[in-house]
């Protein structure tokens, strides 16, 4: 009999994951199917001990981007191969919006899960910390953090463009240096995002070049410019067009970086507080396996 382990949180999103979760448990069930709950908490230190002990054939996580991020952290930190699956709880869910798999029904998911398809991906690293979807540093880092969690429960994705749109006018740009693959730039910038899927902040198609499994991570940068041209941006990367191309926009893909600022600034990992800059970020090819459709 095949046994999964269900890692959730709570608290994600719009808290309501833990009334499917009756739901989730019958499915299991009538597949033949055990799924053993691990409830996650602000720390979870002793999760690598229950998936050692539960032996689990894989690891199924309800959460948001930040469960998604801790999870995939402590399996690559403690050498738990396991593939992952995710049934996206969170308020924007970005990394599961990237991936097919996860949308729609649970029943064929559920289906596919136990059957086995998986695929793998690459992940982030920056220092002993590791991202599933991106890391980023600048003026859209302390708009994430300031937007409260009562706030995230009640508008969910509009909490954050509510709080980013107020926060325009205060944009400051930071003079930036930037090592990709070796090569150095100086950049004037208002923020800079490195992005392993194209759906950040609830926005899809950030970075129409993005792929999971490329070996690659891309560089977005929004350089120095004028309001006007910061809310004609802003308009556009809601809208879902393709900022690459935004004449004030660098973008450069890379396996490495190196970002400094002259500045104290710290970064963000997956939508938490990340280390300060300098960051020295590589991609780490096929660390992930995931459960698709
Ligand atoms: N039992 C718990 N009680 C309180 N906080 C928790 C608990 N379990 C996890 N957390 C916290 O939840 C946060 C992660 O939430 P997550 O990012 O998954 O959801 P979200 O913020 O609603 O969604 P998103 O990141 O997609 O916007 C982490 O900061 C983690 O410490």
């Amino acid at each position: 009999m095949k046994k999964f382990v269900l890692a959730y949180n709570p608290v994600s999103g719009d808290t309501m994951f833990r009334k499917k979760l009756d739901h989730l448990i019958a499915m299991f069930q009538e597949r033949y199917c055990i799924l053993v709950p691990y409830r996650t908490s602000p720390e979870n230190r002793g999760f690598s001990g229950f998936v050692k002990a539960v032996m689990p054939t894989g690891i199924i996580i309800a959460g948001g981007d930040g469960t998604l991020n801790e999870i995939v952290n402590i399996m690559l930190k403690n050498g738990i191969k396991l593939p992952i699956a995710i049934i996206p709880s969170g308020t924007s869910n970005d990394f599961a919006s990237c991936l097919s798999c996860c949308a729609g029904k649970f029943d064929s998911y559920i289906d596919a899960i136990i059957d086995g398809k998986t695929t793998v991906i690459d992940v982030g690293s920056i220092g002993d910390k590791y991202f599933i979807n991106v890391a980023s540093a600048g003026m859209l880092t302390s708009v994430a953090h300031d937007v409260d969690r009562r706030l995230k429960s009640t508008f969910g994705k509009l909490a954050y463009y509510l709080r980013g749109i107020g926060e325009l006018p205060k944009f400051r740009s930071l003079d930036m240096t930037v090592e990709a693959d070796g090569i150095v730039k100086k950049v004037s910038a208002f923020f800079v995002l490195i992005v392993n899927s194209n759906v950040v902040a609830g926005l899809k198609n950030v970075s129409v070049n993005a792929k999971l499994d490329d070996g690659k991570l891309d560089l977005i940068m929004l350089k120095q410019c004028s309001l006007p041209e910061l809310v004609a941006f802003t308009a556009e990367t809601v809208a879902g067009k393709d900022i690459i191309n935004n004449k004030n926009v660098e973008y450069i893909q890379a396996s490495s970086f190196r970002i400094d600022c002259d500045k104290d600034v710290q970064s963000d990992i997956d939508g938490e507080p990340g280390p300060k800059l300098p960051l020295e970020v590589k991609t780490i090819p096929a660390a992930v396996e995931i459960y698709i459709r």
